[in-house]
């Protein structure tokens, strides 16, 4: 479904890769969790799945198409496939939650229609319908501005949603909230992802959580992968290499 080939990125002015020769593949139904200290390619890697970041080299096929040979309009197709959640939310704070997660349309619409902000019965009842879905119906005139981390993250996630996505990405979704919140906020995406039979690949801090819903764990390093696994596998030598081990050493570790 989503395939990786020997993807690396530099940027400008870098003297080191911020990825690195990563090759990777995914297949619809897997729930993936990035880890990876501050700084190791985890929001470089997810911005190249949804063509948002271009490599210095290499590929990422969607569907067997090349992200990168597409012209703007068939990239924006893709996207509309690819659902995507942000440690900050990336909401509209002064617009309500209805209004935010209705432009959760906008791929599917002219940049006229757009501007106008004319939405169809058909689009208005499904936002409602997925609003419900995140549990915020009692909010849905409310300004985002008005509420706690976890709702507006909620309102992320139905935005995304309603662009009835294939693949859903999280650039540290859960960053931002506090461990309970953040529980919350997983058993939601776990509840979508099995729902609509998803590919969901998520960056995340804190690895206990990726332990406890991951199918599959995904550790990069200085830009390198170091590990590709079940998340029972990830044990305390790998959790040392991933956020404590020198960079010199990993030449001497093999990848799982
Ligand atoms: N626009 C940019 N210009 C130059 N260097 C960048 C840019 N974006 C990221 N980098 C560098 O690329 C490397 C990887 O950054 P990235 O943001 O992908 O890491 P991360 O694992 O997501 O970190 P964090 O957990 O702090 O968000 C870092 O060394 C970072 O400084």
């Amino acid at each position: 479904m989503l395939e990786i080939k020997d993807l690396s990125v530099r940027f400008q002015g870098n003297k080191d890769d911020a990825l690195s020769h990563i090759n990777l593949s995914f297949e619809k139904g897997e729930f993936v969790c990035i880890l990876g200290k501050s700084g190791a390619g985890k929001s470089t890697f997810i911005r190249c799945l949804n063509g948002l970041q271009k490599p210095t080299t290499g590929e990422v096929y969607w569907n067997n198409h090349s992200l990168f040979d597409m012209n703007e309009e068939q990239l924006r197709k893709i996207r509309r496939e690819m659902g995507m959640i942000f440690q900050h939310f990336n909401l509209v704070p002064r617009l309500t939650v209805m209004q935010n997660v209705l432009t959760g349309t906008f791929g599917y619409r002219s940049t006229f229609k757009n501007l106008l902000g004319l939405f169809s019965a058909e689009e208005i009842n499904r936002a409602k319908e997925t609003i419900e879905d995140v549990g915020l119906t009692d909010q849905i005139n409310r300004k985002v501005e008005l509420l706690s981390g976890g709702q507006k993250q909620r309102v992320g996630i139905a935005r995304a949603l309603l662009q009835q996505p294939k693949v859903f990405l999280g650039d540290e979704p859960v960053s931002s909230l506090d461990p309970g919140t953040s529980n919350h906020i997983f058993n939601l995406i776990q509840d979508i992802h099995n729902q609509h039979q998803l590919l969901t690949i998520i960056n995340v801090h804190d690895v206990h959580l990726a332990k406890r819903y991951a199918t599959r764990l995904i550790a990069l390093k200085d830009g390198k992968m170091i590990f590709d696994g079940r998340p029972e596998e990830f044990d305390e030598e790998k959790f040392h290499v991933t956020y404590h081990a020198a960079s010199n050493q990993l030449d001497e570790l093999p990848v799982h």
